[in-house]
């Protein structure tokens, strides 16, 4: 019988066949987002378990368990390694048509050549069978059997550089690169964590005492300029609008002050500080010719209780009905007017926004470089097959397809790299379909073509982070 993946699953004409393994299948992948623990990389770390690898972190599979009833001692507590998994386990045949059920069953075949389906009967199989594979495997050969050209962690200014470096020195055939995410430069809300914040900052960018705006602008400016010389070329917000609030320096040296006696600034003072600031941040991108990317949309942390318990990021967010459009003009505009706008990539995880969206950034493309604003694909809640379907054809409708910088998997797992696959036949097959119903030309060349570069030249044409010459395609 053939098994549930095989060669040509998702592939659903002979041309989507044709594309995928002639054109897609081969090419690197370009991770220029995710959120993967960098140290684990330089220590060349070797997992434990499949529960280590693979529950760990992965917020969306403890959504997941929970939906299906599964106690928090097995999703983030001190239950042992085999009976999360076992909990897992018994949950996957409750996500039909869930992702998660197409991610694992890709994983567990990509990784350790398992074909047989995850249920409560077959886990204990499948975990012997993993787990001795995984004592075999490190970080590092699996970046290279996956063929990772790029990995782009997420990083605070404030954190230290040493890992990257230490990455660097290795000279593995993945580079890795760090994204300057400042997000915590212009969390006001709370002055006792922001003052803790600066005074970290400060020490890291071997500034001392941050004492004032000007400082903290200096010591952010330093940090900006040491991820450049690490090779970094991308920065990160994540945001639930644009920040396009009118905001003096004088005001904003006056709200530094305001936190730094302890007291919170109006959420207006909040909004002008962070919209000063983000300005200033795009200049520094555009002068350094960096991307900057705004993941725009998110509504966190809705169980106060879970946060409290829990805290961010585990599986307690969803996709918030703000209103995006007013905002994001005017910050991007602003830019623009003097000639300061870096190429820009806006992801959206209200699919409701993605016409407006895709319309929006195209006010700005500039007539020299190609794709310089990018409709960003399928985040989060929308990175599966029918929300990737529809960000691809908002762009194709309403932009160019063709410059589209392709996918990421902004994960925390190193098991999350067949999700670059996932969208690859997701691409192939759409087009694959109007190749097949004349819609799309019958020429290989052409539309092969394109595929091939949305898996990966135009993300390494566009973001300007060196890779490996074995890469280079
Ligand atoms: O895919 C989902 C993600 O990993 C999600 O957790 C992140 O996008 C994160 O919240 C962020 O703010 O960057």
């Amino acid at each position: 019988m053939r098994p549930y993946i095989h060669d040509d699953f998702m592939l659903h004409s002979d041309a989507a066949v044709r594309l995928y393994h002639d054109y897609a299948a081969a090419e690197p992948i370009f991770d220029y987002h995710n959120h993967l623990p960098h140290a684990a990389i330089a220590d060349d770390h070797v997992f434990a378990d499949l529960a280590e690898i693979w529950l760990g972190g992965d917020h969306y599979k403890w959504r997941a368990m929970r939906a299906n009833g599964v106690a928090e001692r097995f999703c983030t507590g001190d239950a042992s390694p085999f009976e999360k998994f076992e909990a897992w386990a018994a949950t996957v045949p409750q996500t039909l048509r869930n992702p998660l059920y197409h991610w694992t069953h890709l994983e567990l075949k990509r990784y350790f050549g398992i074909d047989t389906l995850l249920g409560p009967e077959t886990a204990r199989e499948i975990w012997d069978t993993a787990n001795t594979q995984l004592a075999g495997m490190s970080v590092q050969s699996i970046l290279r059997d996956q063929k990772v050209a790029v990995a782009g962690t997420t990083d605070d200014p404030a954190d230290s550089l040493a890992t990257h470096q230490r990455i660097a020195a290795l000279n593995l055939s993945t580079k890795v690169y760090p994204t300057f995410r400042p997000d915590k430069a212009y969390a006001l809300a709370d002055p006792a964590a922001f003052n803790a914040y600066c005074a970290k900052l400060g020490a890291t960018a071997g500034r001392g005492e941050i004492a004032s705006f000007d400082d903290l602008l200096a010591a952010l400016e330093q940090r900006h300029a040491d991820f450049h010389a690490v090779g970094g070329r991308l920065s990160d917000h994540g945001l639930e609008t644009a920040l396009a609030e009118p905001c003096t320096l004088a005001e904003a040296r006056a709200i530094f002050l305001k936190v730094r006696d302890g007291n919170t600034p109006s959420p207006e003072e909040q909004l002008g500080f962070g919209s000063l600031l983000m300005l200033e941040f795009g200049r520094w991108d555009a002068k350094r010719g960096w991307t900057k990317q705004l993941h725009l949309g998110a509504m966190r942390n809705n169980s106060a209780r879970a946060y409290l318990e829990l805290g961010p990021d585990c599986g307690f967010d969803s996709i918030g009905d703000y209103r995006q459009a007013p905002a994001l003009v005017k910050y991007l505009s602003s830019l623009d007017e003097t000639g300061e706008l870096p190429k820009t990539i806006v992801y959206n995880l209200n699919p409701a926004d993605n016409y407006m969206l895709a319309t929006l950034v195209g006010n700005f493309q500039d007539g020299v470089t190609a794709g310089k604003m990018q409709f960003g694909s399928g985040w989060w809640f929308l990175d599966q097959k029918e929300a990737m379907e529809w960000q691809m054809n908002a762009l194709s409708n309403l932009g160019l397809l063709s410059r589209f910088v392709g996918m990421l998997t902004d994960s925390r797992s190193f098991m999350s790299f067949p999700r670059h696959e996932y969208f690859r036949r997701t691409l192939c097959n759409l087009l694959g379909s109007e190749m097949a119903n004349g819609e799309l030309p019958p020429d290989f060349e052409l539309v092969g073509g394109m595929v091939k570069n949305i898996c990966f030249a135009n993300a390494r044409n566009y973001f300007g982070l060196a890779v490996d010459p074995s890469y280079s395609g």
